[in-house]
């Protein structure tokens, strides 16, 4: 009997009450000791942190604390921090910042315009900012395509992109469907190596791959990072890295703020503070910080057991989408697709009795059924990506959660055989 049945099947049907989820990469549920914190915050530390009252100074605290958490989880200083409304917030912010510079260090006598490299394959609070960019400034943008063979950005195409109007560079550090990691550091290093190069800007949207794999600003020489609390069990905030000076003759990197307030953030990022969020978000980094190392264990072997057991079903009908030879996958990220004419991944998905899962990144999932441009960027054929289903495991998912899902979608890929 190839599918082990679970412990929550009786009579052959699987427990209905018995949901598994595993769309961690949709978002994450928060850690039980990131609600207690958040909790705590909002009844003992409520005041205003600017304020000298005493809820204030309590307040402010609560802030430090949550920034020297944040800045201990990549390796930085609390300085480089600034706390955001989430991901989408922090990767604006850097690219209004590239654009601001651009234009502050080019007189408007220059007809240049400024210049973005990205990827092909970015989420689109990247994609969509430059695109406005184009539109509204003349700004050029370089999507560097990821190679067929590893699911990756190469690290010379985003060198040979490079011109002489180039402002930013900004390549995630994983992909949110494929799971597959970028080659950021290795960029980094070598556009900090060459001189000429110094003015670029470089920014890296680790969303993905916090809590995942090691992220740490002292092997990516980027100048930004951003970061966002639900993707690792923490709120719905986020932060962003930013390279302060570190010594007197080293210049931090800029950061323009996108609109002005009461100054809060140090002016970069004005509006009172959220301050339950922001403690929350800071032991979500904490709890990082501390279990990195088991979390990806766990999440990894979860995977290698998932992709196994549906290769045992399956055989060569199984295609995992993302997984090279020559690149790495975050540890708990499995997008599959069965082979089969009639196995469009929202199909068995919906046949799937108690499985939460999808097809795609979860901010296109109210557009009607198209085929993911991230898995044929990646060069998934079209007919496979059409049967694309990303699994992402959580913290707490277990082997029984897996052997579930699998007999859940075993029996859903019979129904939709049998009906075929
Ligand atoms: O990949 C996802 O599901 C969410 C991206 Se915000």
């Amino acid at each position: 009997n190839i599918t082990k049945k679970p412990r929550t099947e009786t009579n052959g049907k699987l427990n209905d009450n018995r949901c598994v989820y595993l769309d961690y990469n949709a978002t994450t549920p928060l850690d039980v000791e990131v609600l207690h914190t958040i909790s705590n915050t909002l009844q003992h530390a409520w005041g205003n942190p600017s304020s000298k009252s005493k809820p204030g100074i309590e307040a402010a605290k609560a802030v430090a604390v949550a920034r020297q958490q944040v800045s201990e989880m990549i390796q930085a200083i609390p300085n480089d921090i600034v706390f955001t409304s989430g991901g989408t917030e922090s990767n604006n912010l850097v690219l209004h910042t590239a654009l601001k510079h651009f234009q502050k260090t080019h007189p408007e006598s220059s007809d240049m315009k400024p210049h973005f490299i990205t990827s092909n394959i970015e989420h689109d609070a990247v994609k969509l900012v430059l695109e406005h960019y184009k539109e509204e400034y003349e700004a050029e943008v370089t999507y560097v395509p990821v190679s067929h063979n590893t699911g990756a950005v190469e690290v010379q195409g985003v060198l040979d992109a490079i011109k002489s109007n180039t402002c930013l560079i900004s390549i995630m550090l994983a992909n949110n469907e494929t799971g597959v990691i970028q080659p950021v550091q290795e960029i980094c290093e070598r556009v900090r190596s060459l001189p000429q190069y110094s003015s670029i800007l470089l920014h890296t949207d680790a969303a993905q791959a916090i809590g995942k794999i090691e992220v740490s600003v002292r092997s990516l020489p980027v100048d930004y990072l951003t970061i966002v609390g639900h993707k690792f069990y923490g709120p719905r905030i986020g932060a962003l890295y930013f390279r302060s000076s570190k010594t007197p003759e080293q210049a931090s990197a800029p950061l323009y703020p996108m609109f002005f307030g009461g100054g809060q953030e140090r002016n970069y990022r004005p509006g009172t503070e959220n301050t339950g969020m922001i403690a929350g978000l800071g032991k979500a980094c904490y709890l990082v910080t501390k279990n990195l190392e088991n979390y990806a264990k766990h999440m990894r072997e979860l995977r290698s057991y998932f992709e196994s057991k549906l290769r045992s079903v399956y055989g060569e009908r199984l295609h995992i989408n993302g997984k090279f030879t020559e690149s790495e996958r975050l540890p708990n990220t499995s997008n599959v697709s069965i082979e089969g004419m009639h196995l469009k991944g929202s199909d068995v998905l919906r046949n799937c009795q108690c499985t939460q899962a999808s097809v795609g990144a979860a901010c296109h999932s109210a557009t009607k059924f198209c085929v993911s441009s991230i898995l044929t960027a990646t060069g998934i054929p079209e007919h496979i990506a059409a049967n694309a289903m990303r699994f992402s495991m959580g913290r707490e998912t277990t082997m029984d959660d897996i052997d579930t899902v699998i007999f859940d979608i075993v029996k859903a890929i019979k129904a939709i055989d049998a009906h075929s």
